[in-house]
């Protein structure tokens, strides 16, 4: 049954454009107060344009909301510095979010990465969406990550929206560290997060430093690998944190302390010795009298290959917002997590040295046309060239190649494998399609492919997915219809749509084959508003949407079969096919297609396709509701076809018959089930318990987390329209929650009764 990250929404719009009015208010002060990178900053960065391949970090920031990716992503910059002065989340002045609402006005460029330099390396660090409200827009950021930082709350420790990034990490397998951000906050426990990371994310978390201190008196911290504590200044609050202390800990400094670090260290040693053995061997040969004399560089290579086999994820700590390690954090980054020569892509190698690149996102720019952020994995990319884009198979002129240095956009010539650019003049190109230098080196590359699947003896279908290596795009669980203030308009509306598409392929524009309305499909309830909110104001459309509707599918439960025959004279010709097939329940969603061992080879080949073309069309309109059928398998038995009958005729006589069939049978509605973990205070418990029940939500668990009480519970997505409002009106505002798809469940059958009553089918 289909799973999959689903859109996670924390926040309505009603807070999102709070946030944004908020934002925008602040940044008519931003441009007196902030200095940014001065113009020669900005020429000075032309010399390091190229750093070597090994130097290079592709991350991500993911965490929870409101855990402090913002926030830490601002001292990354500030302490790498390419800004002038620290920019504050609450003031509404930091660059990140600065863009971000850039990105909201439609104006200029978003940040889909910043680069930025760190002690001889190069950091680009790839935007994760906080709210994971698009969840493509997360899928295509971990696609083109090599390593991943995950911030967390210290004193939430593992929380709802982690759990759910931290899955599609591990999908794609990127190496981690933790952050445990918020040291300085009352209720603040390391051991409590460390404690949640090895039991919700069954993670091996490395623990590379202690806190000194926790809530107000964290200070700073102790460097496992290295003995030393690393101090802040902890009085002054004007204290930027540019300027620590680093100095190794004796006991004559603290002999409790002294020796608790000591334990933590031998720990550590013992734990990254039973998951790397050439560490283990390098103790037992050379310092098996004692782990004290271990050099930190030997540990830090350990702990690195630790890190890239998956096997642990070394753990930090700090606080972003009082300025406390952020620098470390900075350094581990350049020490545990890989460069883009530790990953490999099995496409890459096809391509040899040609260009091979992946576009991760587009963003609509109202001077410069579409800006492509793309990730080059092979060969280098130089402006003024034509690429081939695979997946359109068209050819292309790239006109400017950019690094978004910051908040400063740098012109270069030509860009090398393993870094991430942005694009100008790509006009055709769409999120996750694979950019290369010309149709003749795709031609190579995939017989290099053939040649080497061909070698492992490996399935020859994988070739294409490897070659076309994009992002998965789930289907969309909510829809509605979307009118253009008048006829004269539509045209504009699907130009819009068609940008609007290009930016972010989970958002699905169709048109209702019995109304001709264009319908919208999203993710979300967010999702959709936005998309409505963004015509509004990027395309000045004022458009209508219908009442929003939930995404249900159909299926079977018995075994059944139909014959049809379909006998049109059209003119002169006349039209005679005959088909007779068996439908039965699968556990793939389908359709999966059969044919009986009897049926002459030549008529196949004649109508396999259009057989096929029949079966998927009836598959999308169910009896019920007229909704996509899924779970189903089909066996053609027999087709005849007088000839001269044309291929339209094949394909409307087998959508036919499968619509008999499917009548022939028993049919049921299945519905999107979602996973719902709500944080809340004590006080609104019951309340918040009574409302669940009314919309037919399944309570799993409630657990305790610091002062707060955490409800996991599934609840059909229908039942969950307008949550935010409500929890906000039940709660007082103080509770947050997120929503991810479970599964499709069948309903029973009282509630499709009422459903199918509801919506005027019985
Ligand atoms: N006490 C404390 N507060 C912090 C710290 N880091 C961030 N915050 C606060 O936490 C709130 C959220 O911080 P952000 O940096 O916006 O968090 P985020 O993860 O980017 O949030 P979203 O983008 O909305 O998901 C802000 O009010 C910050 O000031 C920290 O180290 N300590």
């Amino acid at each position: 049954k289909p799973t999959g990250s689903y859109s996670v929404y924390t926040e309505c719009l009603q807070c999102f454009k709070h946030r944004f009015v908020q934002n925008t208010r602040a940044r008519h002060r931003y441009d007196f107060h902030r200095r940014y990178s001065c113009q020669q900053d900005v020429k000075s960065l032309r010399t390091i344009i190229s750093p070597p391949i090994s130097k290079i970090r592709n991350i991500g920031i993911m965490a929870h909301i409101d855990a402090g990716k913002t926030t830490t992503t601002e001292r990354m910059l500030y302490y790498s510095g390419y800004i002038r002065a620290l920019g504050d989340v609450d003031d509404g002045d930091t660059v990140t979010d600065f863009m971000a609402q850039e990105r909201e006005r439609g104006i200029t460029i978003q940040s889909a990465a910043v680069t930025f330099d760190w002690n001889g390396h190069r950091i680009n660090l790839i935007d994760t969406p906080g709210h994971v409200d698009f969840t493509v827009e997360v899928e295509r950021s971990l696609r083109v990550l090599d390593g991943a930082v995950a911030v967390f709350d210290a004193s939430a420790g593992v929380e709802a929206q982690t759990m759910t990034v931290w899955r599609q990490a591990d999908r794609h397998s990127i190496p981690r560290l933790c952050f445990l951000n918020k040291m300085d906050k009352a209720g603040a426990s390391f051991s409590f997060a460390v404690d949640s990371i090895k039991e919700k994310l069954k993670a091996k978390p490395l623990i590379l430093q202690l806190p000194v201190g926790e809530g107000k008196a964290f200070s700073g911290l102790v460097d496992l690998v290295s003995m030393e504590t690393v101090t802040w200044n902890l009085h002054s609050s004007e204290d930027d944190g540019r300027v620590f202390a680093r100095k190794s800990l004796t006991e004559a400094d603290d002999p409790k302390f002294f020796k608790e670090a000591m334990e933590a260290r031998n720990v550590l040693i013992e734990q990254v010795a039973d998951l790397d053995d050439e560490f283990a061997t390098l103790i037992l040969e050379e310092y098996s009298d004692g782990f004290n004399s271990i050099p930190a560089e030997k540990l830090q290579l350990a702990i690195r290959r630790a890190t890239l086999a998956h096997v642990a994820v070394p753990v930090l700590c700090g606080s972003a917002l009082k300025n406390k390690g952020v620098q470390p954090l900075l350094d581990a980054i350049t020490l545990y997590l890989p460069s883009p020569q530790d990953c490999s892509h099995d496409f890459v190698k096809w391509y040899d040295d040609e260009l091979c690149a992946l576009a991760f996102k587009v963003v609509q720019d109202k001077q410069r046309g579409p800006l492509v952020f793309v990730r080059i994995y092979s060969g280098t990319m130089k402006t003024q060239t034509a690429v081939h884009n695979v997946n359109q198979d068209c050819t292309e002129r790239m006109s400017r190649l950019l690094l978004p240095f910051a908040d400063q956009q740098v012109e270069i010539p030509s860009l090398s494998s393993g870094n991430i650019a942005l694009t100008v003049g790509l006009k055709k190109t769409a999120t996750g399609d694979t950019i290369v230098s010309s149709k003749a080196s795709v031609a190579a590359a995939a017989r290099r492919a053939e040649k080497d699947l061909d070698k492992k003896g490996r399935d020859r279908k994988t070739q294409g997915n490897l070659v076309l290596a994009g992002v998965e795009i789930p289907e969309p669980v909510f829809f509605c219809t979307i009118e253009p203030p008048s006829v004269a308009r539509q045209p504009d509306l699907e130009n819009a749509l068609k940008c609007l598409q290009r930016e972010d392929p989970s958002l699905k524009v169709r048109i209702d084959p019995d109304s001709g309305q264009m319908i919208l499909c999203g993710m979300g309830e967010l999702h959709i508003e936005i998309i409505h909110d963004r015509i509004r104001r990027e395309y000045k459309l004022q458009t209508y949407l219908g009442p929003l509707q939930v995404a249900y599918r159909e299926t079977i439960t018995s075994r059944s079969s139909a014959s049809d025959t379909l006998d049109r004279t059209i003119g002169d010709a006349r039209h005679l096919v005959t088909v007779e097939m068996d439908i039965k329940p699968c556990v793939e969603e389908g359709p999966v297609i059969a044919y009986a061992e009897d049926l002459p080879a030549q008529l196949l080949k004649d109508f396999k396709e259009a057989i096929e073309n029949g079966i998927h069309s009836a598959f999308l309109q169910g009896p019920l509701l007229g909704s996509p059928m899924q779970d189903v398998a089909v066996t053609v038995l027999a087709i005849n076809v007088l000839p001269g009958s044309s291929i339209a005729m094949v394909s409307a006589c087998v959508s036919r018959c499968f619509q008999k069939a499917l009548k022939k049978t028993e049919n049921l509605i299945l519905e999107p089930l979602m996973n719902l973990e709500i944080m809340l205070s004590e006080e609104y418990l019951s309340n918040v318990l009574a409302d669940l029940a009314k919309r037919r939500g399944n309570v799993q668990d409630i657990q305790s987390r610091a002062e707060s009480k955490v409800v996991i519970a599934s609840v059909p997505l229908a039942e969950m329209m307008g949550y935010s409002t409500d929890l906000r009106t039940i709660t007082s505002g103080s509770a947050t929650f997120s929503l991810e798809l479970s599964n499709y469940e069948a309903m029973n059958p009282h509630d499709q009764q009422i459903l199918l009553k509801k919506k005027g089918f019985l």
